[in-house]
């Protein structure tokens, strides 16, 4: 099945060799995949076929489906914005319109291919088309959030050469402003009813379109995206996914964790930039042939949130732990949700008092998923299986998530060290392909035959995960490892805590020490700081090991975060050891 190519400089590469099961689609021999085939895939039980395309064998299926009266009548995208504007399109409506954006992109634009394509949009339709349409076209689709900066643009840009940027208004100045340091783009289109000097205009050139259009016959392995990380812990790296990897990849994960069928209504609230939009509202959604539903709020706002709960047959709901930390603020016995059954949580860890108080106040368990742009998600917290608190769930199918030593050894159940993904003889066809341009860096995943993912944590003898912190966030004080997580999570028990940071902190005699950066709530915002540290850190002691307690404390109005809602802790302890 894959050939392990020994490479100069002790470079590994991975070729996985496909199955050619899979006919042309014109051949009369062609049977469609069908989603038991994609599950069998998935969990490595069969061959990855050898040309796969989202568009072709899974979406176009799902409209053939609506239309013999095979799947229920719920629109594929249901779009809102809560100034009374919607779009709802079923699976044949955005095949049509999204053959049409496929023409736009090679017709108009002219690109071919294999070519990169930059996409900084904000929640609208067109940003589900524009991917749909790359996915058609085999043009590799690049999202970028809106929030990103004149810098980060020309960054992703020169880092990616890409051929077009697709952008809304938000964006278009600061494009404008670095255009002329991007030799490689050729092509700008605006998505906006206006016009601007210098970009073509996609709403104009999708009406004037044809609806003709052959999908292109794309191979499971050929690259269909790129990926820049959330930048956490440095600059965002380019993790680049195939059709396979990103199209099949995510099949049993739209079973068992988001627990989707055809009659759901999917709300993930991710940025269309970050692979949790790819994962939540695009492939496990659509794999499972369910509604991906959007709200394009201008920002964040609970009250706007919770009301969209209550007004919407939303079934299921992903969002980030931050998110999840400011609803339990609110009194949310007050909201009647109108179907909500399934609640999703992950990119950060997950406190146990809030998923205790998530559950108290809704009645509804929060089921926490870890993983990585690279890999897709590795952990979950499975429907139908008991949640542990604070832990992460257990490996999800088909890897094989363990806890390793510096060496690449397997470490005990009950023992702290780093998680990794054992590759068997096959490296698994889920994973990211490569880091673009930097085989250093994609080699530097490998240890002996783990792929490690730079978390440490702990596995349990029942097999759940127990998250410690990121490998640099380890605080080493007095010769004791402490992790910010367990920290932190102590710390939001107390009534006064919003959030917190925890970070090591220089100190003449134990070296480093365990540092809290706090938010408080408001009752709290002018208690006597010197009592409430006090409170806080005699807290931390008794609900946890006492040598884990903060002894510094800094009291904050926000934490730095990155534009994905992630704490950025290596900014504070930057800070602290004077680095910044
Ligand atoms: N449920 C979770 N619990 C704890 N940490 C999580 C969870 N889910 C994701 N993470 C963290 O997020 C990381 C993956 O996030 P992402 O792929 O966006 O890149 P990043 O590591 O944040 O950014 P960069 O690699 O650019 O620094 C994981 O390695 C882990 O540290």
């Amino acid at each position: 099945m894959k050939v392990l190519l020994h490479c100069q400089r002790l470079r590994f590469i991975w070729l996985a060799k496909p199955a050619g099961r899979h006919f042309h689609r014109d051949s009369h021999l062609w049977a469609p995949l069908t989603l038991d085939d994609f599950e069998a895939i998935n969990r490595c039980e069969k061959p990855l076929p050898k040309n796969f395309n989202f568009a072709a064998d899974v979406l176009d299926q799902w409209s053939l489906k609506e239309k013999s009266g095979e799947r229920p009548a719920n629109p594929a995208l249901w779009w809102v914005n809560g100034k009374g504007d919607e779009v709802k399109w079923s699976f044949q409506e955005l095949g049509s319109l999204s053959r049409k954006a496929a023409n736009v992109l090679t017709k108009p634009c002219g690109l071919q291919r294999g070519d990169r394509v930059a996409v900084i949009l904000p929640r609208i339709p067109e940003w589900w088309l524009i991917n749909v349409a790359c996915m058609r076209t085999g043009l590799v689709f690049m999202p970028g959030t809106i929030q990103l900066t004149r810098k980060d643009i020309l960054y992703r840009l020169q880092a990616s050469k890409a051929k077009c940027i697709v952008a809304s208004e938000e964006v278009a100045p600061a494009v404008d402003s670095i255009v002329s340091e991007c030799p490689s783009l050729k092509t700008k289109l605006l998505v906006s009813p206006n016009h601007w000097d210098g970009w073509l205009n996609f709403q104009e050139l999708l009406q004037s379109a044809s609806e003709e259009h052959n999908c292109v016959e794309t191979g499971s392995q050929e690259p269909m995206a790129i990926y820049f990380t959330s930048g956490t812990t440095g600059s965002p790296k380019m993790a680049q996914h195939s059709q396979g990897s990103l199209g099949i990849g995510y099949t049993l994960c739209g079973r068992y964790w988001l627990d989707l069928t055809s009659s759901d209504i999917m709300w993930n609230m991710s940025d269309t930039g970050w692979i949790k939009a790819a994962i939540g509202s695009v492939f496990s959604t659509w794999l499972r042939g369910a509604c991906v539903f959007v709200h394009r709020m201008a920002q964040f706002d609970t009250d706007i949130f919770l009301d969209t709960l209550t007004t919407y047959p939303i079934t299921t709901l992903c969002s980030a732990p931050t998110v999840y930390r400011m609803l339990v603020q609110k009194d949310l016995k007050r909201y009647q949700f109108k179907r909500l059954r399934h609640c999703l949580t992950g990119g950060e860890p997950l406190n146990p008092e809030v998923l205790e108080q998530w559950k108290m106040q809704t009645g509804l368990e929060l089921y926490e998923g870890y993983g990585q742009t690279e890999v897709g998600i590795i952990c979950a917290n499975r429907k139908g299986e008991a949640i542990k608190p604070g832990s992460m769930g257990k490996g999800v199918v088909p890897y094989d998530v363990q806890i390793i030593d510096e060496n690449g050894n397997i470490l005990p159940s009950g023992k702290e060290g780093e998680i990794a993904l054992r590759l068997k003889s096959d490296r698994p066809f889920c994973f990211f392909s490569e880091y673009v341009d930097n085989p250093e860096k994609t080699d530097a995943t490998i240890r002996r035959n783990f792929y490690v993912t730079g978390d440490r944590g702990v596995m349990d003898d029942d097999g759940y995960f127990w998250f410690v912190g990121r490998a640099d966030d380890v605080i080493i004080s007095s010769g004791y490892r402490i992790g910010p997580f367990e920290v932190e999570s102590a710390l939001i028990e107390h009534p006064a805590v919003v959030e917190s940071a925890v970070v090591s902190s220089p100190d003449p005699i134990r070296g480093e020490v365990v540092k809290a950066f706090i938010v408080l709530a408001a009752p709290y915002k002018c208690s006597n700081r010197e009592k409430l540290t006090a409170e806080l850190q005699d807290h931390v002691k008794n609900s946890t090991a006492p040598y884990k307690y903060p002894r510094k404390v800094e009291f904050v109005q926000e934490l730095p975060k990155t534009i994905t809602g992630k704490i950025k802790r290596n900014v504070l302890r930057d800070q602290e050891w004077g680095r910044a």
